[in-house]
């Protein structure tokens, strides 16, 4: 079947995603309860055990919440660079050596047939990273809890089949919502998260290649509407002269209260 994923869980409320080929099956971030990663796995047909690893974006309570148990359960590696498993081992509670698994930011790994990328992002968190897996000529690229889209970002996530990309907010439910001023100020600024507009503006740079979807993901709950999100996604881009037919490329949505369905990327 090849390169393929599911987002279980998509949000400030938990994130984790599911990526396989036919010979491994990966975990990124484990941010519910290791209980609930347990049942929505079972649910897409997976066992915990049967997993070859956890990969970390960083260190935030949404992406990490049921890491230490789940990754004890089920005797996984975890991977993460040096300074996110320095934020994190408190809040994990201990892991035994064997685990605990370095991967450096910006580098390339392999687990059987599956080509892991990590590269670094811009979020307040210690060293921060998102994941690009490869495999079977296809590529997934995942790009969440970003400020801002460096050039460098932009380079790494080009000629991506499919994507998850962050559109967090609308700038205006945010500037008009129930937050604090400082938190409205660190989530619009370079180490916060991605609006609706800049999500648009990074695929209008992203759209030309052989990119087929586009998954929205962490959506506010508090600033954000998944129609909105599209609509100006799709507004971006027609301002910005890109226009696309439904059967060459499609906005789909993750979900912070279930799974989505698995999407063969090529
Ligand atoms: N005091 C706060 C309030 C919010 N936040 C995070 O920024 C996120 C933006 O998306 P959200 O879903 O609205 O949730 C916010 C918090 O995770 C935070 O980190 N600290």
């Amino acid at each position: 079947m090849g390169l393929r994923f599911t987002v279980l869980s998509s949000g400030s409320t938990g994130n984790a995603t599911v990526v396989s080929t036919d010979s491994a099956s990966v975990l990124v971030d484990v941010g519910l309860s290791g209980k609930k990663i347990d049942e929505l796995l079972r649910e897409r047909e997976i066992a915990g055990q049967d997993l070859d690893g956890i990969f970390v974006t960083h260190e935030h309570s949404d992406h990490i919440k049921g890491l230490g148990a789940f990754a004890r359960r089920h005797r996984l590696p975890i991977y993460a660079n040096e300074r996110t498993w320095g934020a994190m081992l408190r809040t994990i509670g201990e892991i035994p050596d064997e685990q605990r698994k370095i991967l450096p930011t910006d580098s390339v790994m392999e687990i059987a047939d599956l080509r892991i990328e990590s590269y670094a992002i811009s979020h307040d968190a210690i060293e921060p990273v998102g994941y690009c897996f490869l495999a079977d000529g296809a590529k997934l690229s995942l790009a969440t809890d970003l400020g801002y889209v460096s050039d460098k970002v932009m380079r790494q996530l080009q000629n991506s089949d499919v994507m998850v990309l962050e559109s967090n907010h609308d700038v205006d439910m945010l500037r008009m919502g129930r937050y604090p001023w400082n938190i409205k100020r660190r989530i619009l600024g370079d180490t916060g998260h991605l609006s609706n507009e800049a999500a648009g503006e990074a695929l209008c740079r992203l759209l030309t290649g052989s990119l087929r979807r586009v998954y929205l993901a962490h959506l506010s709950q508090e600033h954000n509407l998944m129609d909105l999100a599209k609509l100006t996604v799709n507004t971006v881009l027609e301002d910005n002269g890109y226009f696309y037919q439904k059967d060459e490329f499609a906005l789909c949505e993750t979900y912070h209260d279930r799974p989505t369905l698995w999407d063969v990327v090529k």
